[in-house]
């Protein structure tokens, strides 16, 4: 019996997003069928629902975010039972064959991830769809091998953000090898940035927020940053030269990068993760003059999110959130666009509208 879900979906790039009702897929012998209970607002999801980045194919159901309880799983089905606290992140297959897969890091799959919303799911997704569908949604069925863990010492709602502004950010914060005595960095402090700030700090990071204004000092110092910077600020920018061995840059519109470079220390690095489309210019010389690099990042791999997640819990670390109805997602849009969030909507699917 295919499983039917109730969601909320974007329609065309220029409407609200409105009830929508599916089914999932009945679990396969691989399967995990999961209600969701919380699902986290991305900017992601906005940019998608509003084709920000071309080639969105509606209507779609966003959500990568996914905090919920297994409510049945296949024959074959090892790692999970009913009632177990599960998430899912931004990729729900993979090749399972090329190196980047076999590397654990499915989200560089040479022939390309399975992502939770808007792929062509080579399994056929859900019934009738063409289309993966994500989890602003009640019900989701999904493989086992992409379903993480959410240790029970996470509150569900603030663990759902983890599975993409968490990972997304750890896994730079690893891929440097940031530890104690790094200095970092943290651009944009939304629901990427204070992640980044919170994780650093617990790896034992120095941390520094670059803002345009002081409005969230008083957070960033909450969450453990020690210095706060505003960048318009020309002899605060002036003293922080050469300071950084990595900046995590998350702003999620085009931006000015130049006169940021001069703040990485030698071989420093500035890691891109918003999703941006216009090129930015970038200058030869202070990067050859300090050996300093612009890079990219994205999400994580499958074990590496269950090693965030797992770090989370022994640190006491999770999201600071702000919880909606399903209905209030085109103003939680429209807050997020206006930088008013604080620091992650959260969707609390326990209200979604019966008729949906
Ligand atoms: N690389 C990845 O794997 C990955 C994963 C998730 C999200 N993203 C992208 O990262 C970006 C951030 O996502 P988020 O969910 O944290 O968004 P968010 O809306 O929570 O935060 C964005 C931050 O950027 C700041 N900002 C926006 N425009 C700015 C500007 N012009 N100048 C300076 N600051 C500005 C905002 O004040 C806010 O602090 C988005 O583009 C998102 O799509 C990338
Ligand atoms: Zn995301």
């Amino acid at each position: 019996m295919p499983i039917a879900t109730r969601a909320f979906a974007a329609t065309a790039a220029d409407a609200p997003l409105s009830p929508y009702s599916f089914d999932r897929r009945d679990p396969g012998s691989n399967d995990v069928a999961i209600e969701i209970k919380y699902c986290g607002v991305c900017h992601s999801d906005l940019h998608v629902a509003k084709n920000d980045l071309g080639g969105t194919r509606y209507p779609i159901v966003p959500g990568h975010e996914i905090a919920g309880v297994v409510t049945a799983v296949g024959p074959d089905v090892s790692r999970f039972k009913v009632g177990d606290r599960v998430g899912v992140g931004c990729m729900v297959d993979s090749c399972r064959t090329c190196a980047a897969c076999a590397a654990g890091e499915e989200q560089y799959c040479e022939p390309g991830m399975t992502q939770t919303y808007g792929s062509a799911d080579p399994k056929g997704g859900e019934v009738g769809q063409t289309i993966t569908q994500g989890g602003y949604a009640d019900r989701i069925t999904v493989d086992q091998d992409f379903v993480l863990r959410i240790p029970d010492a996470l509150p569900l709602d603030a663990a759902a953000p983890l599975l993409c502004a968490g990972i997304t950010t750890y896994s730079p914060l690893r891929h440097w090898k940031v530890g104690p005595g790094s200095k970092v960095a943290v651009i944009g402090l939304g629901g990427l940035g204070h992640m980044a700030v919170k994780l650093a700090a617990a790896m034992g990071a120095e941390v520094t927020v670059l803002s345009t204004s002081d409005r969230k000092k008083g957070d960033a110092e909450r969450m453990g940053a020690k210095h706060f910077l505003i960048n318009s600020d020309k002899a605060a920018m002036k003293a922080a030269a050469e300071k950084f061995d990595l900046i995590i840059n998350t702003v999620s519109a085009t931006h000015e990068i130049a006169s940021h470079i001069n703040l990485l220390a030698r071989d420093g690095t500035m890691v891109m993760l918003g999703l941006t489309t216009e090129g930015l210019p970038v200058y030869a010389m202070p990067l050859l003059w300090r050996r300093r690099s612009v890079a990219g990042s994205l999400i994580g791999g499958i074990r590496e999110t269950q090693e965030m997640l797992d770090f989370c819990a022994e640190h006491g670390i999770a999201c600071d959130i702000e919880t909606i109805a399903p209905d209030q997602i085109n103003e939680a849009y429209a807050r997020m666009e206006r930088s008013d969030v604080r620091y992650r909507f959260v969707i609390d699917m326990a209200r979604m509208p019966q008729a949906a």
